[in-house]
């Protein structure tokens, strides 16, 4: 049984030729990518990771956890795209709101905000904290000097030798100046493979040490990313709902719709969304080709963007994330004087309102000429989380490979840090702004 369904009903009639028509082309990039023959094929390590998971690294991650948990009230994690978005969603996705836990997980590193990080050290200074430093290259400027300062702060506030013992890096296996100083400093060091790239490395140890210290069932999100590989092994459209979602948006591309915006109803999706930006946005956004990926919540953005989306410029299509099973609810009550005219939904629950919001928004956007696709998710659970990863992990390979770019290499980002580089002095890059 699937445990992501997609409905279509509301893209097919936007389409000239059906997705089902593609699966011979489907099939030759099932090849490609199972085969490794595509381009960038160095980078397909995150294919079989849910069942090849290495066991002793698991359990270093979990025994780290719980370390974390006993040292620290706050964990900083220092990461910037792929280093932090996947973490980040998977938090937002699995954790009820206001709730206060025992270890609080916070971010540093995902911009160069100096006031930010000066708002962070002041937040840190009576707390006890962990570090997890997370970076494949080792060399990002955002992170390394999120980093030069936090450490600063940690040794200063525990001495050198404890905050070596709070410090946990995550990065290359040999190489790079995070590897070379956390060697130097003696940290607990976890390994991103040289075969995953950073947006496709949520279920190494970038995204499962924080998730874990969080107290997250990462065994079970494992297990999700797994049953996922298993159904997504099949190149069969009809059972593989990840290839009907990748040639779908495909179709709607080559029909000129040029933007997929991601939409929830809830917001603990919101980060999913910004991951998920980051992992078909560097993918397929290259050569002059590739959808532009934006996203939205609703109803909030209904408030915003859905006079755009209803009336403006008709090149986008929506893809709409359902959540099934919602595991609190309200239940709207009964007024007598029913001054704001609300009695009418005195009873119903609040999901209730916002799927029938869903419903109607739906339609209003098909009749507006927005193509939608549906995705509906169970719950808000670690399996589920695992699963929906591999599924979007899986389609975005798929994607970039069917608008016949290399889904893994990003040379686009390199441009604003060259002038970047140039313009704060950097040796070796005298020559760029000349
Ligand atoms: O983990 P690193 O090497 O610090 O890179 C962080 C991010 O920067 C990029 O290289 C470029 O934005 C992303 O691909 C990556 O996720």
């Amino acid at each position: 049984m699937a445990h992501i369904n997609i409905v279509l009903d509301d893209a097919r009639s936007f389409l000239s030729e059906q997705p089902e028509k593609l699966q011979k082309r489907v099939n030759e990039v099932h090849e490609m990518i199972h085969n490794k023959t595509g381009k960038g094929s160095d980078f397909l390590g995150w294919l079989d990771l849910p069942e090849n998971y290495p066991k002793d690294e698991f359990e270093r991650v979990l025994k780290s956890a719980d370390k974390i948990r006993n040292d620290s009230d706050v964990l900083v994690v220092i990461g910037i795209g792929g280093s932090y978005l996947g973490s980040k969603a998977g938090l937002e996705f699995l954790n009820e709101p206001f709730k206060q836990k025992k270890l609080e997980v916070v971010f540093a590193g995902h911009q160069m905000s100096g006031s930010y990080l000066n708002h962070l050290v002041s937040y840190l200074k009576d707390k006890k904290f962990s570090i997890n430093v997370i970076s494949k290259s080792g060399t990002t400027t955002e992170p390394a000097v999120a980093f030069r300062v936090l450490k600063k702060l940690l040794e200063e506030q525990v001495g050198l030798v404890e905050a070596r013992k709070r410090i946990y890096a995550t990065t290359d296996k040999a190489r790079g100046a995070l590897y070379s100083l956390s060697k130097e400093e003696g940290y607990e060091m976890f390994i991103i493979p040289d075969d995953i790239g950073g947006r496709y490395s949520v279920l190494t140890p970038v995204g499962l040490l924080p998730l874990a210290a969080d107290g997250i069932d990462v065994k079970e999100m494992l297990k999700g990313a797994h049953d996922a590989q298993l159904r997504f092994s099949n190149p069969k459209l009809e059972e593989n709902e990840a290839y009907l979602y990748a040639a779908t948006r495909y179709l709607l591309y080559k029909k000129g719709y040029k933007i997929e915006m991601l939409v929830g109803y809830e917001p603990n999706l919101l980060y999913v969304n910004e991951w998920w930006k980051q992992l078909f946005g560097e993918s397929e956004g290259k050569e002059n080709k590739g959808l532009f990926v934006a996203s939205a919540g609703f109803s909030t953005d209904l408030h915003s963007l859905g006079q755009y989306i209803q009336e403006g410029e008709r090149h986008l299509f929506e893809t709409v994330i359902k959540v099934e099973n919602t595991t609190l609810d309200t239940i709207i009550p009964s007024v007598k004087n029913d001054l704001d005219q609300l009695n009418y939904l005195a009873g119903k629950t609040l999901s209730y309102v916002n799927s029938q919001a869903l419903k109607g928004t739906m339609m209003a956007h098909k009749d507006g000429l927005v193509p939608n696709m549906l995705l509906s998710i169970p719950s808000f659970d670690s399996y589920t989380f695992g699963y929906l990863v591999y599924f979007f992990e899986k389609a975005c390979a798929m994607s970039a490979y069917l608008i016949e770019v290399n889904p893994f290499n990003q040379p686009g980002v390199e441009a604003y840090k060259k002038n970047m580089f140039a313009l704060l002095g950097k040796k070796g890059y005298e020559h760029v702004l000349k």
